[in-house]
């Protein structure tokens, strides 16, 4: 089985958990376009979808599944999403992609947060995966400056501008302890947006696909 397709079969499993007639927080990323191409196969059966970025936006509104705005949703049972590292107390890093801050508000929202990913994406400690952290452009200098206080080697993602009109400092050389103290104290820097840590909101079920079928793992 090659990467993709352990992708895929992480993404099509999470279908069963989908409600009828619901509304589904949809992340971003390679893994959850699996989950996009599953979902449009029952979406006579769902209501729609809160979409976590433009991308999937587009993807999702090319397959007819209908796109509500969040401030238009009073709840949301389910999000389902990939990740760039998980650890076994579900927490992760997420934002390789650049969409963590829409990302984080979906998964806010819902109740159940569903994470799915091939066997490459759990990690013992968080960190190996460069931490993005969301920053507003003229910050830039200022919040670079505090992470390395923090620690990290941040390094700017070259012509990368997020869907809010933001940039993205990706922090190197971070061996992740603890997670929710971390997350806590670069969101309090000024300029921060918010990070691709979420230890807060953690996962609820993991989905990994393997060589030998999907697992599932529950908090
Ligand atoms: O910003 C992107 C997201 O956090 C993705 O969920 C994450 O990067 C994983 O993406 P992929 O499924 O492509 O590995």
């Amino acid at each position: 089985m090659t990467q993709d397709e352990m992708k895929k079969a992480a993404a099509w499993a999470a279908l069963k958990y989908v409600e009828h007639d619901s509304i589904v927080g949809v992340g971003t990323g390679s893994t959850v376009n699996h989950f996009i191409d599953a979902l449009a196969t029952m979406k006579a059966d769902i209501e729609g979808a809160v979409s976590s970025s433009e991308e999937s936006t587009q993807k999702m509104k090319a397959l007819g599944i209908p796109v509500f705005d969040l401030n238009s949703v009073n709840e949301l049972s389910l999000y389902v999403d990939g990740a760039d590292e998980i650890n076994a107390s579900m927490h992760m890093i997420k934002g390789g992609g650049a969409a963590l801050t829409r990302e984080k508000i979906v998964a806010a929202v819902a109740d159940k947060f569903i994470c799915i990913i091939d066997s490459s994406k759990q990690v013992d400690i968080l960190g190996e995966f460069p931490l993005p952290v969301e920053v507003i452009p003229m910050a830039r200098s200022y919040v670079g400056r505090e992470l390395v206080k923090l620690g990290g080697d941040p390094v700017y993602r070259e012509g990368v501008i997020t869907d809010n009109g933001n940039i993205i400092l990706d922090v190197y050389n971070m061996k992740i302890m603890q997670a929710k103290v971390l997350e806590k104290q670069i969101n309090a820097i000024v300029g921060v947006v918010t990070n691709g840590l979420f230890a807060h909101r953690a996962a609820d079920v993991l989905l990994v696909g393997k060589e030998a079928g999907v697992e599932t793992i529950t908090d």
